[in-house]
């Protein structure tokens, strides 16, 4: 199967249960082309039951789904792939537990960073923050497009532009050299989640986006 990574990178809201499900469904719906598993303070097994319903919803639509921080409820629910920050396992620790097959993003701030991740295995970055958030707490100041370009001029994987993002902003991440964005509340705390993912998908189509697999050209 093709596993997209370019493009709108949907993150579930971080209390999971059944009305995150809900926007991810409709996300999917949609057309999000790639579905984040983000659920924090909660046990293994309900991370695990709801990253298992997410695939649920992901599988049959061709949507690729990534799981946020844990590589090994990832490689449990059989998801594409897992995105790693800095407190998490580190890439190349990842890497040698999820084999090559397994999609491994990386949470990077600056290019010397980036280019240290990409060498120990990631297939992409999530950058940022590009905007201030209210979603996260304790972030460094928001790099805004500028910083997003010195990291995407740094590495040949795609960079996945976070924080603050909006389908207004969206065209001034691409023209950075963003291949997609990520975003939480855009679509999980919008009030049609269906019709937030939409504008996202148009704003990325009419900016240009690389949003088919890697190496598939503009
Ligand atoms: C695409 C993408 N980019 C960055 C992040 C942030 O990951 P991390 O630094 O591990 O922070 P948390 O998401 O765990 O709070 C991400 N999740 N996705
Ligand atoms: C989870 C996360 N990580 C970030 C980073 O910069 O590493 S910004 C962020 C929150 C993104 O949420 P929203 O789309 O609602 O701004
Ligand atoms: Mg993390």
């Amino acid at each position: 199967m093709t596993r997209r990574l370019g493009g709108l990178h949907v993150l579930t809201d971080a209390r999971g249960g059944r009305a995150a499900l809900v926007a991810v469904a409709a996300a999917v719906a949609a057309g999000a082309p790639v579905v984040q598993v983000r659920a924090k303070d909660c046990t293994d097994r309900v991370l695990y039951d709801f990253a298992t319903e997410v695939l649920a919803l992901c599988a049959p639509a061709g949507v690729t789904c990534l799981v946020n921080d844990r590589v090994d409820v990832a490689l449990a629910v059989g998801a594409a792939g897992t995105h790693l920050g800095a407190t998490d396992l580190p890439v190349a620790a990842a890497r040698r537990v999820a084999g090559p097959g397994h999609l491994i993003g990386g949470t990077a701030r600056d290019p010397e960073r980036a280019r240290q991740l990409v060498a120990e295995g990631a297939d992409y970055l999530g950058v940022g923050p590009s905007w201030p958030t209210t979603t996260k707490a304790g972030l460094p100041d928001a790099l805004g497009p500028e910083g997003i370009r010195a990291v995407a001029e740094a590495v040949d994987v795609p960079v996945i532009a976070i924080g603050g993002v909006t389908a207004e902003r969206v065209a001034d991440l691409v023209v950075a050299g963003a291949a997609g964005v990520a975003v939480v509340g855009a679509v999980s705390a919008a009030p049609d989640p269906g019709a937030a993912t939409t504008e996202l998908l148009r704003a990325l189509a009419m900016a240009g986006a690389r949003t088919g697999p890697p190496g598939s050209g503009p």
